[in-house]
């Protein structure tokens, strides 16, 4: 909360108050030693509680055989928790009613306040919790800073209210617009009020439950309060479809409740409504909508297994195309894309590997570059498409005459490097021969039909030569190179190789 709002509520002269009466029985639920004659004695100030306190025990919420007829009688038939907490939302209902803003939204939050207070309840009583009283004290009062920040606030709140759709863009709209929620400025309140922390630390922390810093005892009880909005929201929102959603998230990870024990409580929680509703004397749910509304809880709730179902498929069929493009673009980094062959970045990966094993193992290695004699003949005399075409076809042929672990790869425009691993020079001569003679053979087809050949001239240098031992991968490959170059000074079409 900013300073300033703090001021503005600080010395806001139309802050909600509690009447008297539940001030007095808010200190004496601080009172170990409260009995109920003293309750009973504090309620009776306040006829209009009392008379609807008395109501309460003979409505059929509690209604024994024999009728209650005075204070003393209803408070040990309610035992005090629930007295104190029927007295306090009682006077709530007034703090509500007296609110003098924007009143169709103010009408709103506090249907969704008891709709939040009974579901609040009830998920308690569920999950076997024992504050059951506080809890539906803590679902009532978690909009309270509602009423705070349109008496402190009013200019700049009361837009925000006007705009008020679902509950949820509400909190973001706050956030985003005020740097806060009402959640906190609620808990606030509460403490002024001298309420118990546990229901300001529940409206401090019931918007974001997972993220809130909450004690492990407390956090059930906030779960609780969390997922009943959202179950309130789905019975009041004109879409519930996300409420709905947002309750059923909630209720599994929160609280382990599955779809079909929330929709029970669902409709557990319509059916009590009349009742609830008469207590406060407001219709907080239309009586005809209220099946209307349970049949399409009942539905959302029922496809959310298959949305969810869908939604994963999706999320899987995503993942796998999207590991499919990763491979094709992983082998398109490593191959050459006009002869399919691996590419020089491949071959350095793949010489490294191979001279290492070599060195550690005492292997004969033995690398050739084999380029392309002039080549530029080719492309100048017959156009590039069919030079690229001599390229291809060579790939294959020089890839049909190796076994299937050696290497070959197009080192860069006309040249390719083959790789021998386990050959020593005298034995990977041979291969290259028969490599050289292969190419020579390979008959190749102008566009205009004239068949024409082309030759290679190839380099080679071998890991251990003899007494020579190359160091390092890079030595090889330059000694290969050097290999080349006499090749091509010897005449071409021939086979040349160096010593380190
Ligand atoms: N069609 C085609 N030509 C290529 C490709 N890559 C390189 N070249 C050509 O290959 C030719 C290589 O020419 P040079 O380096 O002068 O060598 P050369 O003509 O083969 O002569 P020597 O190597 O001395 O026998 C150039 O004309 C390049 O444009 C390719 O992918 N496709």
């Amino acid at each position: 909360m900013t300073p300033a709002i703090r001021e503005a509520l600080q010395f806001c002269p139309n802050l909600p108050t509690l009447p008297g009466v539940a001030i007095r029985i808010i200190e004496m639920g601080r009172d170990p030693d409260v009995n109920i004659g003293a309750l009973a004695g504090v309620l009776s100030k306040d006829p209009a509680l009392a008379s609807r306190l008395l109501r309460v025990c003979n409505s059929p919420l509690y209604a024994k055989r024999r009728s209650t007829t005075n204070l003393h009688q209803a408070v040990m038939l309610l035992g005090l928790n629930a007295t104190m907490t029927l007295a306090l939302s009682f006077s709530l209902s007034e703090v509500y009613r007296s609110s003098n803003t924007n009143r169709a939204a103010v009408d709103r939050v506090w249907r969704r306040a008891l709709i939040s207070g009974l579901a609040s309840r009830m998920l308690g009583e569920t999950l076997k919790q024992n504050a059951l009283d506080e809890l539906y004290l803590a679902g009532l009062l978690q909009d309270l800073g509602v009423l705070a920040l349109s008496a402190a606030v009013p200019n700049r709140y009361l837009d925000l209210l006007a705009g008020y759709q679902t509950h949820d863009r509400f909190v973001e709209i706050e956030r985003e617009t005020l740097g806060f929620d009402h959640g906190e400025v609620g808990a606030w309140l509460m403490r002024h009020w001298g309420l118990p922390e546990r229901l300001a630390v529940t409206a401090a922390s019931v918007h974001d439950p997972n993220q809130a810093d909450i004690l492990e005892d407390a956090r059930a009880f906030v779960y609780c309060v969390s997922v009943a909005g959202h179950i309130a929201d789905g019975l009041l929102d004109e879409q519930p479809q996300p409420a709905l959603d947002a309750a059923a998230a909630g209720a599994a990870t929160l609280l382990g409740l599955d779809e079909q024990i929330l929709q029970v409580l669902i409709e557990e929680v319509v059916e009590g409504l009349p009742e609830l509703g008469r207590l406060f004397e407001i219709e907080i749910i239309s009586p005809n909508m209220a099946q209307g509304l349970v049949d399409q809880a009942r539905d959302i709730l029922a496809t959310r297994n298959l949305r969810l179902i869908h939604q994963v498929t999706d999320h899987h069929q995503k993942v796998v195309e999207m590991e499919q493009a990763a491979e094709i673009l992983q082998k398109a980094a490593i191959h050459d894309a006009l002869t399919g062959l691996h590419n020089r970045r491949h071959f350095d990966e793949v010489l490294e590997n191979e001279f290492a094993q070599a060195t550690d193992n005492g292997w004969p290695l033995t690398l050739g570059f084999l380029d392309l004699d002039r080549f530029k003949q080719v492309n100048d005399t017959h156009g590039h498409v069919v030079g690229d075409a001599v390229l291809v076809k060579i790939a294959a042929v020089l890839k049909r005459n190796l076994r299937e672990r050696d290497y070959i790869m197009r080192y860069g425009g006309e040249e390719f490097v083959v790789l021998l691993p386990g050959h020593s020079k005298k034995a990977a001569l041979k291969v290259f021969e028969r490599l050289r003679t292969a190419v020579e053979a390979t008959r190749h087809m102008s566009e205009t039909g004239e068949s024409f050949f082309i030759t290679t001239s190839i380099g080679l240098a071998s890991h251990m030569d003899g007494e020579h031992h190359i160091q390092d991968p890079l030595q090889l490959v330059r000694a290969a190179d050097r290999a080349l170059y006499d090749a091509k000074r010897h005449g071409r079409n021939c086979i040349e190789s160096v010593l380190s």
